[in-house]
């Protein structure tokens, strides 16, 4: 194996396809990572930002642009990113709510190669009802968590920097290790390399040590 294999290009993600169903997802094998939040808070933003391609993930000033799982593929084989639908966009029809509800439950439920959820937040906006429920979510089934304090470029740095304290804290009083909490800003382009850092360390498998392999014979 080359040890380009071994990197991420984030830069070369392409989509692969939208789901609105579990069935309809590319087969559960591989490492999927997975950006979930409020409606508006920034989840395609925030991909296009990490990829360096602002045409990848369609982005909205108006909330519930996104409402299909999309999928998109990384360069190594079966790595994905997925842009979940928003959550909490008061217009969207209650049918509509309920069979998002419904299959972003199975999704997060059911699928196996998922290895991390970033939870994307407005900073100025942090830990609303559906925050508190993915935290929570989280911790039940100890998926590891990677919060986002986006449109951090909407605050001064110092109050930036405070809430994002405060709330490391806060979540790794209940989660411990489980998980990790950034400023970012995708107007600014700000965040990117610990955004990466964080995804990379989930979705690479864990270098082999080939020291601890040696056999020593008795
Ligand atoms: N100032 C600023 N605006 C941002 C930032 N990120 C996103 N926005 C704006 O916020 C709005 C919503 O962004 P999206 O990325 O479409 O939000 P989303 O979470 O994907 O929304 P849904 O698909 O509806 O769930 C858009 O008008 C973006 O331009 C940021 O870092 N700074
Ligand atoms: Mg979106």
């Amino acid at each position: 194996m080359s040890s380009d294999q071994r990197i991420v290009h984030y830069n070369s993600a392409r989509f692969n396809k939208s789901a609105a169903k579990l069935h309809q997802c590319p087969e559960d094998i591989g490492a999927e990572v997975a950006f979930a939040g409020r409606s508006n808070a920034g989840k395609s933003s925030a991909i296009n930002t990490l990829t360096n391609n602002g045409k990848l993930a369609r982005t909205s000033k108006t909330p519930g642009r996104t409402q299909l799982i999309n999928f998109f593929d990384l360069n190594l084989e079966g790595v994905r990113l997925v842009d979940l639908p928003g959550y909490g966009y008061a217009k969207v029809p209650v049918e509509m709510k309920v069979h998002w509800q419904k299959h972003l439950g199975e999704y997060l439920e059911k699928r196996q190669c998922l290895q991390g959820v970033v939870l994307v937040m407005d900073i100025r906006h942090p830990m609303k009802e559906f925050d508190q429920m993915m935290v929570e979510w989280c911790e039940n089934s100890q998926m590891p968590l990677h919060v986002l304090l986006t449109k951090a470029d909407k605050l001064k740095k110092g109050p930036a920097q405070s809430t994002m304290l405060k709330l490391r804290k806060e979540l790794q009083a209940v989660l411990g290790d489980l998980v990790t909490v950034q400023t970012f800003s995708a107007l600014k382009k700000q965040g990117v390399d610990q955004l990466r850092n964080r995804l990379d360390h989930w979705l690479l498998p864990e270098e082999t040590d080939f020291e601890s392999e040696v056999i020593t014979e008795e």
